[in-house]
This record gives C-alpha cells, sequence and structure tokens, in this order.
C-alpha cells in the first residue's frame, strides 16, 4: 500500500471487521495541465496499487459528474422495464447489449452472479442507427448515451496521455497511439443493477473476483460495495465512494503494455447492504483490436484475442473457467494467501476460503 497518514479503517460486514482501504486521490485540472508532481504520483498509483480515485469536483471535471447523474436516471428507468423489454436483443457482442441477473459466476462458491447489466459501446453509439433497445432507443436517451460515453473517452484519455508522459515514452510509443478514436476496439460503457441479497442465504449475489480486461476502467458509483484486493494485501477491503470522485484501475492490457509494471488491481462486488439496489457505471477504454501485447501467459496476442477468451472464461461456469491459462481471471497478478475465514453460508457455519 502507499504511505498515507491515515489511520486503517475497517467496517462491520459480513459479521466481521474488514479493512477499508485508502487510497491516492489525483487530481483531473492537474493532469489536464500535465504538472509533474501529479504526473509522478499518477504512474506511482499505478505501478503501486493500481487503483485510485480522481477528483473531478473542479471546473472542467464536474460536468462529467452530471453526465453520470444524467445517466443514473436513464438507468433507473430502463432496468424498472420488463424483462423482455430490457432483453429485445439479448447479448448483441460481448460489449454490446443486455446480460441479465445470474448470467455468470457469483462472489462466493456455489453461486451466480446478483447483477443484470446493459452494455453500450464507443463504436455502436456513434453509428446513425445504433443497436439499443426500444425503451432507450429515443434521441433524449442516445445523447445522454453519447455525453457519457464522449466524457469519459475525455478523462481516460487525459489520464493516459498523463501516464505517457510520465513514463516518458513519445510519438508512436505513447499509450494513445494504441487506443486512437478511429480504430475499432470493445471500449464500451456498463451500465450495472445489482439486486439486494443477503450474504448468509443469497444463491444470486455480487460479482466475482477478477481484474478487468480493459487498459482502464473509470467507475463511478456513490454506494458501498467495491472491495479491493491491493498487491500484497491478504484480504479483501471495501472502497469508500467519495463524493465527487470517479475511481479509476488499471486493467490487464495496461499492465501488458507497460511490461507488466502496472498493477490490474484485483476486485469484485458484495452486498454491502443486503437490502439495498445498488447501481454502478463503469467505462472500460480498451486498446484497438489489433495492439499486440505479450500477456500473462507469456503469449503474444492482440488486445481482441485477450478480450474474447476472458470473456468467455468469465462468463463460462466454473468447471469451463477452471480450464482456462490459470492467470486469465487475474491477468496475471498473484493473491497473497488467503487467511481461513468463518463464513455464514445457508444457515450453518463453515470455515471457508473467502474468494
Ligand atoms: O460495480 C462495480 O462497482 C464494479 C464492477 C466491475 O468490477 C466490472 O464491471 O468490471
Ligand atoms: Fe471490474
Amino acid at each position: 500500500m502507499a504511505i498515507t497518514n491515515e489511520v486503517p479503517r475497517t467496517v462491520q460486514w459480513n459479521g466481521k471487521n474488514v479493512p477499508v482501504y485508502p487510497m491516492e486521490t489525483i487530481s483531473f485540472e492537474r493532469l489536464l495541465s500535465q504538472e509533474p508532481a501529479e504526473l509522478e504520483r499518477v504512474v506511482r498509483c499505478c505501478e503501486t496499487e493500481g487503483f485510485f480515485y480522481l477528483d473531478l469536483s473542479g471546473i472542467d471535471g464536474r460536468r462529467y459528474l452530471e453526465d453520470q447523474d444524467k445517466t443514473l436516471d436513464l438507468m433507473h428507468r430502463f432496468f424498472e422495464s420488463p424483462l423482455e423489454a430490457k432483453n429485445q436483443f439479448g447479448l448483441i457482442s460481448p460489449h454490446l447489449g443486455y446480460e441479465p441477473v445470474g448470467s455468470r459466476t457469483g462472489v462466493f462458491a456455489d453461486t451466480k452472479d446478483g447483477y443484470e447489466m446493459i452494455k453500450v459501446s464507443r463504436d455502436e453509439i456513434q453509428r446513425s442507427n445504433p443497436h439499443l433497445p426500444d425503451v432507450m432507443k429515443n434521441h433524449p436517451d442516445i445523447k445522454i448515451l453519447e455525453n457519457g460515453i464522449a466524457g469519459c473517452n475525455v478523462v481516460t484519455k487525459t489520464i493516459l496521455s498523463a501516464l505517457s508522459t510520465g513514463l516518458g515514452l513519445s510519438g508512436a510509443a505513447r499509450f494513445e497511439n494504441s487506443h486512437r478514436n478511429d480504430r475499432p476496439s470493445t471500449t464500451t460503457m456498463a451500465m450495472m443493477h445489482y439486486i439486494p441479497s443477503d450474504p448468509t442465504v443469497a444463491q444470486k449475489i455480487g460479482h466475482q473476483k477478477h481484474t478487468d480486461i480493459s487498459s482502464l476502467t473509470l467507475l463511478y458509483s456513490s454506494q458501498w460495495g467495491l472491495q479491493i484486493r491491493p498487491p500484497r494485501a491478504r484480504e479483501f477491503g471495501f472502497v469508500e465512494p467519495k463524493q465527487g470522485c470517479a475511481i479509476v484501475n488499471v486493467g490487464d492490457s495496461l499492465r501488458f503494455a507497460s511490461g507488466h509494471k502496472m498493477q490490474s488491481c484485483i476486485h469484485r462486488v458484495v452486498p454491502f447492504d443486503p437490502t439495498e439496489h445498488r447501481y454502478s457505471i463503469a467505462y472500460f477504454l480498451r486498446a484497438e483490436d489489433d495492439t499486440m501485447f505479450t500477456d500473462s501467459e507469456g503469449r503474444y496476442i492482440t488486445a481482441g484475442q485477450w478480450h474474447d477468451e476472458k470473456f468467455f472464461a468469465f462468463t463460462n461456469p466454473p468447471e469451463l473457467q477452471a480450464q482456462a491459462p490459470p492467470s486469465m481471471l487475474l491477468g496475471g497478478m498473484t493473491e497473497e494467501e488467503d487467511e481461513a475465514v468463518p463464513q455464514v453460508l445457508n444457515g450453518s457455519e463453515h470455515i471457508a476460503i473467502q474468494a
């Protein structure tokens, strides 16, 4: 963990004291001006922890927070629609369309996930007739999605450019050069709704531990639930939502592009308050499909291939997930030994490995 002056905190969750991990806060305004000290800090965050808060509360950043508030209103309307309307086209491709609750593995053994999700890709929203369910295929909603996606692009490209400069990269070697705006990629905005669920009995619960496929993920959620397991940490701990800030994490593609120096931090989502509906918006900035890098298995492959293989590993049932290259779900990141923790499942006490 980075050195901070903050006193370590814990919260009560699922019958035990769980850490709340402190994270650095990076200023969007200072990145925009490429202030050398801020560039150094953002590089250090990506190389040591792979996660940070991005302060968007200044005049240049708050318009993006307002975009996300509008996206949130749209999500409430969308997720309240009947299942047939939401699932009109199903999942058109891994980065476009709707996935109902329970489509993937859940956060605990023998559970399914506890969220539904609609993804709108950056390439798709730019088409004259984007493939969207009818309930959101109207001018005002398309405009909200377009503004949300374009805003996330500006914010994530600002970070990418700061990282290139901070690492002394120039010309074609800069990260932006493998994330050009007019090249096909699987870049997408995922809008998620987690249903209320009780960790002691739920069959559909949370979001399994993973690292992201993306280069950078920009996450907006004002609600608790995200847990990270920073490098060298022995257990998962919560990330506290912070007013005026988004959460940014490095994904596998940037880890690979940085010669595996950056950390693609392990994370998952659990129901913090079992009675609560939780909403989050994740923008996954992904490399151009034909970008080449060396993955966690030592293979020289394209970003497109990494995306497709890992996506299917995510969505496969556990027995098929186990056949994927061992490091795929965690992008080559390793976990410190888990501590055996008592866990109440289905009403009876088990000693289980928390995963
Ligand atoms: O919902 C969240 O807070 C995070 C979701 C996430 O990790 C993901 O979609 O990759
Ligand atoms: Fe994630």
